[in-house]
């Protein structure tokens, strides 16, 4: 009998990195949402709300996923929409995960910023409590707005700092360098927090180089173009920069056409610490796993590569040394026996 890899990656122990909790926004929880706040949604089906998801870039599916996530009023509408997330991610054998928040989309809206953080952190108990799921927060700038508003959010969360573990920027990449949150990230490192940035997904190689140089990031949210720069990729290879590759974001946003010709296999190749995550989940047609998948599907990346890709997920997040411990003993067990 053929070895089912599909199998394989269906159980097999990872983190999760990169995911946006407004991302994992099910039309149907949209719904219930709507109606519990007595909100008109301009769409009257489920499935009018997916056939809307047809994007030809990045700004495309921002639009839509902003208006989406007007829906979210409450802290129990952030308990549930995190909880619906980890129950997913449990199901696909996620053990940890960081967790992206964008708390200028809520906050612009009049929503406190304690309602979003009490809301989600409740969840986060919940999950490890229910499923051993541990987790952590990432709070997000929007790069389309000034710096000054991404300020006043950094100090919107400092009552709060224990609920965070990092700082993220993402939305609009291209004409929003990284550079241009140079102040706002010092201040956060200063804060002891951890630093990370979308980059190279749309915009070109320099601004990984940005991230690298003038914002001093931890780990590369994308960073699919860095490819583009061999001196880049030399240097992503050499320090073990973890990088955060989304293969059905990528392919959703025609970051790339084809997705045989994602590049996570060259990634790899190359000696990139190159991860597997959802981004979008409930956007882009898929959770961790199926963004596994999409590529052995292919035969794109062996079992091998998945073990890797597992690995590297696991070392390259913000998890405790102890938690790592546990969770790489995990999977080379589960390798071992599978
Ligand atoms: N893929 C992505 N890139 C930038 N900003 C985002 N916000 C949510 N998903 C994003
Ligand atoms: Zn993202």
């Amino acid at each position: 009998m053929a070895y089912d890899l599909d199998a394989f990656v269906a159980s097999l122990p990872k983190a999760e990195l990169h995911v946006h909790i407004e991302g994992t926004l099910e039309p149907e929880l949209m719904f219930e949402l709507a109606r519990r706040n007595g909100i008109t949604l301009p769409f009257d089906s489920v499935d009018a709300i997916r056939a809307a998801y047809d994007f030809s870039n990045l700004q495309d599916f921002l639009d839509i996923y902003y208006q989406g996530a007007d829906v979210l009023r409450t802290e129990a509408d952030f308990y549930d929409l995190a909880i619906a997330y980890f129950a997913r991610a449990a199901a696909d054998t996620v053990r940890h995960a960081e967790i992206f928040f964008d708390p200028q989309t809520h906050t612009d809206r009049g929503i406190a910023y304690e309602t979003v953080i009490n809301g989600l952190h409740r969840a986060q108990l919940e999950a490890e409590a229910r499923w051993g799921l541990t987790s952590g927060l990432i709070l997000c700038f929007l790069r389309h707005l000034p710096e000054q508003a991404a300020l006043e959010t950094l100090e919107m969360a400092v009552p709060h700092l224990d609920k965070i573990i990092g700082v993220g920027l993402d939305s609009s990449e291209v004409g929003h360098p990284p550079s241009k949150f140079a102040r706002v990230f010092a201040r956060a490192r200063a804060l002891g927090l951890k630093l990370v940035a979308h980059a190279g997904e749309e915009g070109p190689p320099d601004y990984v180089c940005e991230a690298l140089d003038i914002l001093g990031i931890d780990r590369v949210d994308h960073g699919n173009r860095s490819l583009e720069d061999e001196a880049l990729t030399q240097r992503l290879a050499a320090s073990g920069l973890t990088l955060t590759v989304c293969p059905l974001s990528n392919h959703k946003l025609c970051v790339v056409e084809d997705m045989n010709t994602h590049p996570i296999p060259h990634m790899l190749k190359r000696g990139l610490k190159a991860t597997i995550n959802s981004d979008d989940p409930a956007y882009f047609g898929g959770y961790v796993n199926d963004n596994f998948l999409a590529l052995t599907g292919l035969r794109l990346i062996s079992r091998a590569d998945c073990v890797t890709l597992a690995r590297n997920s696991v070392t390259g997040s913000f998890a405790t040394d102890a938690r790592k411990t546990e969770l790489l003993a995990e999977i080379d067990a589960y390798s071992v026996l599978h």
